[in-house]
């Protein structure tokens, strides 16, 4: 008797992007967990290899000796999308990376194509590795480190929303000026969007969802009926 081939799902490989504040880190962590999927946070790799650049003495404003010291520190992601880890050089460096003085600096060092060159590659060879396949949040996703991916999702929010949003995260700590959280992230976005490799962007291909007005769950819901549509087609 014949019997009916049982088939795993294709590894799938899933890219989001977008302005800071949108809901990646959020949504991808989610989703990828939901499907079985490892998950991989590209702006914890820029955060790590400015934290090492930082704490090296390099002047990050200065592109030729932050591309002469790219190829040094070796950055480890791990993929679990329940515990995402990052270590640099061996130690853990998850804390660190989210200091003000690292977002500060982190538009200057991922703007010096040395460093996204490896960053790229190491990205590429992580999203390679995911037997089930991968939720790869960042800028430049579906545009240059997986223009292949099976689905590509562009998130948006008003800057008002996503400035609120960062305040939310300081609860029981001191409150952060409404203004200046919106100005930051507006600078950064700016500084991001306007480098000339690898810019912020949406690919053509891609899915543009605004959260303004959408609750996390409401988002997270979203993406997955966007990949199970894209696996059952
Ligand atoms: N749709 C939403 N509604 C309300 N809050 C949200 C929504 N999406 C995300 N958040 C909250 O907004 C904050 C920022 O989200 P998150 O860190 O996922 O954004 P991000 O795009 O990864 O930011 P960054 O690029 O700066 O790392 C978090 O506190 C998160 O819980
Ligand atoms: N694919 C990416 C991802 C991130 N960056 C740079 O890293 C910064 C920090 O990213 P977060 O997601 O942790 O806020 C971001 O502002 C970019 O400068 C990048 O260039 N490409």
């Amino acid at each position: 008797m014949e019997t009916a081939a049982r088939t795993a799902p294709a590894a799938v490989i899933v890219g989001i992007d977008g302005p800071s504040g949108t809901g990646k880190s959020s949504t991808s962590k989610a989703v990828a967990a939901k499907l079985g999927l490892r998950y991989l946070d590209t702006g914890a790799q820029y955060r790590a290899i400015t934290w090492w650049m930082l704490s090296n003495g390099i002047d990050v404003n200065d592109a030729q000796a932050v591309a002469d010291a790219a190829g040094k520190p070796e950055i480890v992601s791990g993929t679990d999308p329940s515990a995402p880890a990052i270590t640099v050089d061996g130690a853990d460096a998850s804390g660190p990376i989210r200091t003000q003085q690292v977002t500060a600096a982190v538009s200057a060092v991922s703007a010096v194509p040395e460093v996204r060159t490896r960053m790229t590659e190491l990205q590429r060879a992580i999203a390679a590795e995911a037997p089930h396949g991968i939720v790869v949040e960042g800028r430049d996703i579906g545009t240059t480190v997986l223009p292949d991916a099976d689905v590509k999702i562009f998130l948006t929010a008003s800057a008002e929303a996503r400035a609120a949003r960062r305040n939310g995260e300081l609860k029981g700590k001191e409150a952060a000026d409404l203004a200046a959280t919106q100005a930051a992230l507006v600078k950064r976005d700016a500084a991001d969007s306007g480098r000339k490799t690898s810019p912020l962007a949406k690919a053509d291909d891609a899915i543009e969802v605004d959260t303004t007005e959408l609750t996390l769950d409401q988002v997270i819901e979203c993406v997955v009926t966007l990949i199970e549509e894209k696996r059952s087609a």
